[in-house]
C-alpha cells in the first residue's frame, strides 16, 4: 500500500515515521513546497530503518504530485500551525487555500484516494474537502477524535493513578477548544465506570484539560504538537490499510446522524479497508446531546468563513 503524507513538517514527518515504523505499508510518500525538505526527511527517516527494523519505502518531493499517483491514502498536514495563544479556527484564512490545492492535485494523481485531514481548523477543513474533491464520502476523514480521545486517556489515567492501559474513553463533537466533548459518562477503567472512581472535581478537571489539550502543547511548545497528532494518524492509516474495522472518533460528514446535516463533525466510525465503513450511534445523555449541538452551531458557523 502506498501512503503520501503532503507537508513535511513535524506533523507530517511525525505521520511518516509511525506510519514506516509501524511496517504495515511499502511506501510513504511525503511531499512539502519548501525546496528538498521533504526529499531530507525523507532520506533521514530512511536513515533509520536498519536502526528500528521497518521496510517502508520512504521518499520526498518538492511539490511534483505525479510522485503520489496510485495513493491508496493522503494524509493533508499542509499549512501553518497555531502560536501560543490561538485558536485553530483562526488559521482558515491561509489553511483553506492551500487544503483545497492540495485536495485537487492529491484527487488529479490518485483518483480513488481515501483523504485524512489534519490541517486546522480540522472540521471545516474536512468539510472543505468534501465541497471541493468530488469523492465520496466515506473516502474523507478528519483526524481529531483519534488524538483528542489519547489526551483524555491520558488525562483520566492521571486522575486516576492508574496506567493508560487500564483507561478507554472518547472525545467527539468538534476538534476545538470549546468544541471538544469528551464522554466522561462513557469512560472507563477496566469496565467500571471513571465516574466511580473520580470526584466531581476530579472529572471537571480530566474535561477541561482534555479541551485545551494542543492548546497546553501549543503554549509549552511554542507551536502546535506533533508527537500525538502523527500516531493518531498512524492508527487510522493503519485502520484503512489492515481493514480492522477499528471503531476510531473521526470528523465526518453527517447527514442526520446525531441530529446534524451538512457538516462535518466528531463522531464513532468504524474504519476498515473503504475509509468510513458506518458511523456508529451511541445514545447520549441530555447534556452531551446538547453540547454536540452547541458544538456544531460553532463549526457550523466556521464553515460559513469558506470560499468555495
Ligand atoms: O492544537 C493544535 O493547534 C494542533 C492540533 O490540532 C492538536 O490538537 O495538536
Amino acid at each position: 500500500m502506498k501512503v503520501t503524507v503532503v507537508g513535511a513538517g513535524a506533523v507530517g514527518a511525525s505521520c511518516a515515521e509511525y506510519i514506516a515504523m509501524k511496517n504495515f505499508c511499502s511506501e510513504v510518500v511525503l511531499v512539502d513546497i519548501k525546496e528538498g525538505f521533504a526529499e531530507g526527511k525523507a532520506m533521514d527517516l530512511m536513515q533509520t530503518a536498519s536502526l528500528n527494523g521497518f521496510d517502508t519505502k520512504i521518499t520526498g518531493t518538492t511539490g511534483d504530485y505525479s510522485k503520489t499517483a496510485g495513493s491508496h491514502v493522503a494524509v493533508i498536514t499542509s499549512g501553518i500551525p497555531r502560536k501560543p495563544g490561538m485558536t485553530r479556527e483562526e488559521l482558515i484564512g491561509i489553511n483553506a487555500g492551500i487544503v483545497k490545492d492540495v485536495t485537487a492535485n492529491l484527487v488529479k494523481h490518485s483518483p480513488e484516494v481515501i483523504i485524512i485531514v489534519v490541517s486546522n481548523p480540522m472540521d471545516t477543513m474536512a468539510y472543505l474537502v468534501h465541497k471541493t474533491s468530488g469523492l465520496p464520502k466515506h473516502k474523507i476523514i478528519g483526524m481529531g477524535g483519534a488524538l483528542d480521545s489519547a489526551r483524555f486517556k491520558y488525562r483520566l489515567a492521571e486522575a486516576l493513578e492508574s496506567p493508560i492501559s487500564d483507561v478507554d474513553g472518547m472525545v467527539i463533537a468538534a476538534h476545538s477548544d470549546t468544541g471538544m466533548l469528551p464522554l466522561l459518562s462513557k469512560a472507563t477503567r477496566n469496565g467500571v465506570p471513571v465516574t466511580e472512581f473520580l470526584s466531581d472535581e476530579q472529572q471537571k478537571y480530566v474535561i477541561e484539560e482534555t479541551k485545551v489539550g494542543g492548546a497546553t502543547l501549543t503554549k509549552l511548545l511554542g507551536t502546535s504538537a506533533w508527537y500525538a497528532p502523527g500516531a493518531a494518524v498512524s492508527v487510522m492509516v493503519q485502520a484503512i490499510a489492515c481493514d480492522q474495522k477499528k471503531m476510531i472518533p473521526c470528523s465526518l460528514m453527517l447527514e442526520g446522524e446525531y441530529g446534524q446535516n451538512d457538516i462535518c463533525l466528531g463522531v464513532p466510525a468504524i474504519i476498515g479497508a473503504n475509509g468510513v465503513e458506518s458511523i456508529v450511534n451511541v445514545t447520549l445523555t441530555a447534556e452531551e446531546q446538547l453540547k454536540f449541538a452547541e458544538a456544531a452551531n460553532a463549526v457550523r458557523e466556521v464553515n460559513g468563513d469558506l470560499k468555495f
